[in-house]
């Protein structure tokens, strides 16, 4: 893969998370594009969904993780961009199948939800799961129309 370019954005609420994916994914080898917010003040978590998703959709990044109190708004917002396939993750098997058959190119983390450790795990599934295309790849063509 030549685009090893990770994406990360978060609200208020999951700064820390955030901070400690991109952490994880750079010491795996990929680059972490960590676009922020740096403070806890209170923002707006669709800002920073459709940030990330951009740098997906373009082309400039290869994933996104983003993260906000439970995943599940800026997984929304996320989603609303053309060509962005997102899915909030709370389970290693929901991590590995929204890459295996979704071809999922976002995942968002709830930082009120689930502990770094597990979070750090999900991380891990999604982006050492490939897209097994075939029979998926016709679905997620009919989900872009
Ligand atoms: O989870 C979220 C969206 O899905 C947000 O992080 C949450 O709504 C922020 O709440 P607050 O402003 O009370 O910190």
């Amino acid at each position: 893969m030549t685009n090893k370019r990770i994406v990360l954005s978060s609200d208020h609420a999951a700064i820390d998370l955030r901070q400690a994916i991109a952490a994880h994914v750079a010491a795996k080898g990929w680059e972490a594009v960590d676009i922020g917010p740096t403070t806890t003040e209170s923002t707006h978590y669709p800002l920073h969904g459709k940030a990330a998703a951009e740098k997906v959709a373009s082309g400039e990044c290869r994933f996104g993780i983003i993260v906000c109190g439970t995943g599940q708004g800026i997984m929304m917002a996320a989603n609303k961009v053309d060509g962005i396939r997102c899915g909030v993750c709370s389970d290693a098997f929901s991590a590995k199948m929204i890459r295996a058959h979704n071809d999922a190119n976002m995942m968002a983390l709830g930082a009120r939800v689930l502990g770094e450790g597990l979070a750090l795990d999900l991380v891990d599934a999604f982006l050492e799961t490939e897209f097994e295309g075939g029979r998926h790849a016709t679905r997620v063509g009919m989900i872009e129309g």
